[in-house]
């Protein structure tokens, strides 16, 4: 950005955020040069701008191209009474269908709990198409992307627990850690001026790995309160933080502000994965990352609770809904 305000040339959009390659990288064999240059990149992305890009060769040219192709474009294809029995009732919001969301009347998705486990992309595939035999194609598509996704949100997670000292809680936060994979398609607008396609807000969750595809549309928010397009890219996965890591590491990993803007006359698709910490258990962070330099910003909250907060009408009017549900005033910081 620095650039720009030299009058020199205009950046890259994505320049912002790095891209960080994770070829040679290896859930398997966390150690060596590579994931330590990855990791210094990988925290340093997270703690300033809260996301990046990721270079992921395991999810290859083709495997996206059956996902956006057939599968993504398929299931979109089918009949809206097939889409709403995607659906899991008001004690468990965001894990199904999502459709006239006000404001928002071209915003559809669907969503699979437990995504990276074959049986239930099979469970969600035999709700949508219960006379083509759960459409198989589907299911290994969805899957393979599902469990490779989930590979890389493991390494990043892993990533920054080492980095911050705190590796000692990898095994029992990944035993607590859910997945769901959400599908979304967002209509082509038809208009010259763009339109909101989904609204500004920080992920709840704590890391998301998003998947646009060829139509953009994605804008993520600087902490000073710049909006930066992310490009699509064929070969490339944004991988965001949300507010469960941001609590979770005291503040130390940032999540940003992100939304999508649409225009003109092309239907955008984007996957993605989403962890999340286990409902049953408070969002805390570990005694290691609170002292007297660190002193706690976040009183340790039930995710659940939290989530309905965000849902409600006093906490849909605040930005920073965290902050607001169980941020540490200033007067207790100074009180501990
Ligand atoms: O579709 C996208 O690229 C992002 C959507 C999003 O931010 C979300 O569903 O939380
Ligand atoms: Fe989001």
């Amino acid at each position: 950005m620095g650039s720009e305000e030299m009058g020199v040339q205009r950046p890259h959009p994505n320049s912002c955020f790095p891209t960080i390659d994770f070829s040679g990288v290896e859930a398997r064999s966390p150690e060596g040069r590579k994931w330590s240059w990855v990791r210094e990149q990988v925290t340093a992305a997270l703690t300033s701008v809260g996301c990046f890009e990721a270079l992921y060769p395991p999810v290859g040219a083709e495997l996206r191209r059956a996902l956006f192709g057939e599968a993504v474009r398929g299931l979109f294809a089918l009949p809206r009474e097939a889409k709403l029995r995607n659906a899991f009732g008001p004690e468990k919001p965001f894990h199904g269908y999502l459709g006239g969301l006000p404001g928002l009347d071209r915003y559809e998705s669907l969503a699979i709990v437990d995504a990276p486990r074959p049986d239930a992309v099979r469970g969600f595939a035999h709700l949508m198409w219960p006379r083509a035999n759960g459409n198989p194609a589907f299911c290994e598509t969805v899957h393979n992307c599902a469990k490779l996704l989930a590979d890389l949100e493991k390494m990043v997670r892993r990533m920054v627990l080492e980095s911050l000292g705190v590796l000692k809680y990898y095994e029992a936060q990944n035993e607590s850690t859910w997945y769901l994979l959400r599908l979304a398609e967002y209509g082509a607008p038809h208009t010259e001026e763009k339109r909101m396609g989904y609204y500004s807000h920080q992920d709840t969750n704590t890391l998301t790995i998003i998947c646009q595809d060829q139509v953009g549309g994605l804008e993520v928010q600087t902490k000073d309160g710049q909006w930066i397009p992310v490009e699509p890219s064929r070969t490339s996965f944004v991988v965001m933080a949300g507010n469960a890591l941001r609590a979770w590491t005291n503040g130390r990993v940032y999540a940003p502000f992100h939304r999508v803007w649409m225009g003109g006359e092309e239907t955008r698709y984007s996957v993605m994965l989403f962890s999340n910490p286990q409902k049953s258990q408070l969002v805390q962070a570990p005694e290691e990352l609170v002292d007297e330099n660190h002193p706690a910003l976040f009183k340790p909250y039930d995710y659940n609770e939290y989530m309905r907060f965000c849902l409600s009408e006093e906490g849909a009017q605040i930005e920073d809904k965290l902050m607001a549900f169980c941020g540490v005033s200033k007067t207790e910081v100074a009180q501990a």
